[in-house]
């Protein structure tokens, strides 16, 4: 029986002596192998059931249960895409009219329900709503009005340049909507991480399923809630969950996969999308280097720094991991972020509203062990009850140390002591590449250099995490950082395939016959002329000319009596001309 080799292979020896008494089990199975074929209600009451009862108590009847529950699960997710799946089939995502209405329902989502969206960010970073628009809502906004300015324009077929084969027909690039796509968003900005790839997604004619992270639930919970109630209902899908369902949710097939979150992740993310060869891009971490030259402006720099760094409580994708500088220049930085922390969070930073706390308790024990056996120039200070770290600084760290080895993702900022430029360039280029560089210094050159001689996603001289806010950048990782980017126009590009299409004529068959066979030498001749042949504006002019010159010259030759008829009569003409305005 099919059902018992997959039993007996997946549970091997221990289920094999359970199965001696299989009778006394079959009567187990139908009823939780029926539950797999029933509504939607059936699984939420077992999945409650399940939470009541010791599977481990029940032993070989709770496995069988909880086979039957993850049986459901796939069909119920299969189920779902295969919903959206339909109502992309039916078309009515791709016309422009719709992909704007659309946007602008989402944009008054965002408007009529701002209070309900701060609230839920709010609750799940221990954030301001003030601080939760401004890093979170505006972003969305900004990105939504930039779409309804320019998507006319980017649904249009461009042409393109052609050549001397297919000069007479008609070619162009057409962007169309890639089908249905998946995304998953992190919990550190949990709005704008899942809404800024939906814009794109909606822009580019897609249906959408999202997968909001389940460590920002209540963010989750109220996106899960409002789009239903603005945007079209089966075109884009909220599923929450954790790990469980968006395992479950990547053994589907979709047209596309977006991911946020870190690398580990991604790697299983990717490794799911290749079993359907879908593609994917992946927004990754990593650790983000920021260079501070000796010939800068420590004051400002440090100022900038510090806001980059503890903003969301360190929790930011692009927020400077760790600083690279000369040994000498530690201690002025220290005193410098010492007292812009001050400046920006006042003497009790606990109470500041600008200061946000460790997503969970998890996280705040991870970043804990990164201090250990580090020297602590400003902060340390923790409390684990409301997880709270302080903005930490870390003096002459230790290449080789934990801290320096994964991204810290917290407000612990270590300071790795360099000789100069070129140490710090080799201390870059020998790591993983990051997701963002920072250079300061006044020295435009040196700047450059870093530029040049490093890779990293995206880069900011003399400021950090700016670029991310300029949405004609393409905003993304390279390397172990991620693949792929977004982004305004970037956004729309990821979510659409840029299809070549080229229209010809069923006439001029002559021109073609050259690539029928046989084949000839001549054959061969004329395609390399066609194909091959390069000519620049000068050179083409040249042609034209001379063209021209010939045409001229062959009907010269055939309207030769015509034009000598008419030459004579001209000069008559002009003579006679002449004649009577003498005798005047
Ligand atoms: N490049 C970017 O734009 C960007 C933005 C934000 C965060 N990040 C990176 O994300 C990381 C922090 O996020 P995180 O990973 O802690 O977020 P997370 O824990 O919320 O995970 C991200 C998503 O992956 C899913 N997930 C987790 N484990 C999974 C598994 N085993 N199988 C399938 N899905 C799984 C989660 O459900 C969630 O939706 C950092 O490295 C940060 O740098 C990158
Ligand atoms: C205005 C700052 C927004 C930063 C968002 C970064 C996303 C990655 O974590």
């Amino acid at each position: 029986m099919w059902w018992k080799k997959v039993y007996v292979d997946t549970w091997g020896g221990w289920t094999r002596e359970c199965f001696q008494e299989w009778g006394s089990y079959i009567c187990l199975v139908i009823p939780s192998m029926f539950m797999v074929c029933i509504e939607r209600w059936t699984f939420e009451i077992g999945n409650f059931l399940a939470g009541l009862i010791d599977m481990t108590e029940l032993g070989a009847q709770g496995i069988i249960y909880e086979l039957a529950l993850v049986a459901y699960m796939d069909q119920a997710m299969e189920r779902e895409v295969q919903r959206v799946r339909q109502a992309f089939l039916s078309g009515r995502s791709r016309p422009l009219r719709f992909r704007l209405q659309q946007l602008e329902a989402l944009r008054r989502m965002v408007q009529e329900r701002e209070k309900d969206i701060l609230a839920a960010i709010a609750a799940d970073l221990c954030k301001s709503e003030l601080n939760a628009y401004s890093q979170e809502v505006i972003t969305v906004l900004g990105e939504i009005d930039f779409m309804l300015e320019n998507l006319p324009e980017w649904v249009t077929a461009k042409p393109v340049k052609k050549n001397l084969l297919t000069m007479m027909d008609e070619a162009y690039i057409q962007p169309q909507p890639l089908g249905v796509v998946l995304i998953i968003g992190a919990w550190n900005y949990p709005f704008v991480l899942i809404i800024q790839p939906l814009i794109g997604a909606i822009a580019a004619g897609n249906a959408v399923i999202i997968k909001p992270s389940e460590l920002s639930e209540n963010t989750a919970k109220i996106v899960a809630k409002l789009l239903p109630q603005y945007l079209d209902q089966d075109l884009y899908v909220v599923i929450n969950g954790g790990v469980e369902e968006t395992t479950e949710l990547l053994k589907q097939r979709f047209d596309h996969i977006f991911y946020t979150g870190n690398t580990a992740v991604g790697k299983i993310v990717m490794e799911a999308a290749a079993k359907h060869l879908t593609p994917v891009t992946l927004e990754l971490g990593g650790k983000s280097p920021c260079y501070i030259d000796k010939d800068c402006d420590l004051d400002i720099v440090c100022r900038r720094i510090t806001w980059g760094k503890y903003m969301n409580c360190g929790q930011t994708c692009i927020a400077p991991d760790y600083i690279l500088c000369e040994a000498s220049l530690q201690s002025q930085i220290v005193w410098k972020i010492k007292e812009t922390v001050k400046e920006f969070y006042g003497e009790n930073i606990k109470e500041s509203p600008d200061y946000e706390r460790i997503i969970n308790l998890r996280h705040f024990k991870r970043i804990l062990s990164l201090l250990e056996g580090q020297k602590i120039a400003l902060g340390g200070e923790t409390d684990e009850a409301t997880r709270y770290i302080a903005p930490t600084v870390l003096t002459d760290v230790d290449p080789k140390t934990k801290v320096m080895q994964e991204e810290i993702f917290g407000p612990v900022l270590p300071i790795v002591p360099v000789k100069n430029v070129d140490e710090a360039i080799d201390f870059i280029n020998e790591r993983e590449k990051p997701l963002a560089l920072y250079v300061f210094s006044h020295n435009h050159k040196l700047i450059k250099r870093m530029i040049d001689e490093t890779s990293s996603g995206g880069v900011t001289g003399n400021d950090v995490i700016m670029h991310f806010t300029l949405n004609s950048f393409p905003f993304g990782g390279v390397g172990s950082s991620g693949m792929g980017a977004y982004h305004g126009k970037h956004s729309f590009d990821t979510f659409s395939h840029q299809r070549p299409c080229l229209l010809k004529s069923l006439k001029r068959e002559g021109a073609n016959k050259l690539r029928y066979p046989p084949n000839s030498q001549s054959k061969v001749d004329w395609g390399k002329f066609f194909l091959l042949r390069r000519f620049n504006k000068e050179k083409l002019g040249l042609l034209v000319f001379t063209f021209l010159g010939i045409v001229a010259a062959v009907l010269v030759k055939k309207y030769q009596a015509v034009l000598r008829r008419k030459a004579l009569l001209i000069f008559l003409v002009v003579h006679r001309l002449r004649w009577s305005s003498k005798q005047r």
